[in-house]
């Protein structure tokens, strides 16, 4: 069994590295799913109020809200899955809530890539899809994810990939952390050169 979390900030390849855990036939569960769905719950817009209902969760029902809700969902794959996918952890909290549950069957992979390149990133994956990001700028948004906790999330990881070369190269990256399994963290200095690279407790 191996559970693999991802934290990173608005734009930095979390979508990516959900596309290659796809391609490798494991199942991804999103935490934004949980949000999306409770934003319908309470008859407001998905692509609107996401935000919103996320800190309204978290205030309501506490900072691990989120992360509970998507255990069931996480267990539910791996009664037919070696490995799942966690897209999209927010905060040190929520880390708190998967080490618990799975404990050593959890990596957290933090993904990383400057400002300028993930909002360049931004606006092209805008334009491609023809749509904006609901009008939100990227420092606020990343002001908001930090404040969620998401560095002290980023600081728990067991494995950093820098995402700051081609979207080949951070898939291959990827692709190698999803098939290393549970032991990534403790080997992941001999994964590749560079700049995949393990961070001690
Ligand atoms: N190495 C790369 N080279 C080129 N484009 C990339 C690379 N990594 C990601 N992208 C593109 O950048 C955009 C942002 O990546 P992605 O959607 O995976 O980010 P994210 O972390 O899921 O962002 P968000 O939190 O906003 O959903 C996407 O269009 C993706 O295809």
């Amino acid at each position: 069994m191996h559970v693999i979390g991802t934290v990173g900030l608005p734009g930095s390849g979390k979508g990516e590295a959900a596309t290659v855990a796809r391609e490798e036939g494991i199942p991804v569960v999103t935490m934004g799913d949980v949000v999306r769905q409770e934003t319908a719950d309470r008859g407001l817009d998905p692509s609107k109020d996401h935000g919103t209902v996320a800190q309204a969760l978290r205030e309501e029902n506490g900072p691990t809200a989120i992360a509970e809700r998507s255990l069931p969902m996480i267990e539910d794959r791996l009664e037919n899955h070696d490995a799942v996918v966690v897209d999209g952890i927010r905060s040190d909290t929520e880390v708190d809530v998967f080490e618990e549950r799975f404990d050593e069957a959890f990596t957290l992979v933090s993904i990383e890539a400057p400002f300028d390149l993930r909002a360049e990133r931004i606006d092209a994956r805008g334009r491609d899809a023809g749509e904006n990001d609901g009008g939100e700028a990227l420092a606020d948004r990343d002001e908001r994810e930090r404040g969620f906790g998401m560095d002290d999330a980023m600081e728990r990881a067991d494995v950093v990939v820098e995402n700051t070369d081609t979207l080949e190269a951070f898939h291959d990256r990827i692709r190698k952390v999803i098939r290393e399994g549970p032991s990534v963290a403790s080997e992941s200095d001999q994964l590749d050169d560079e700049p995949t690279e393990a961070r001690q407790p």
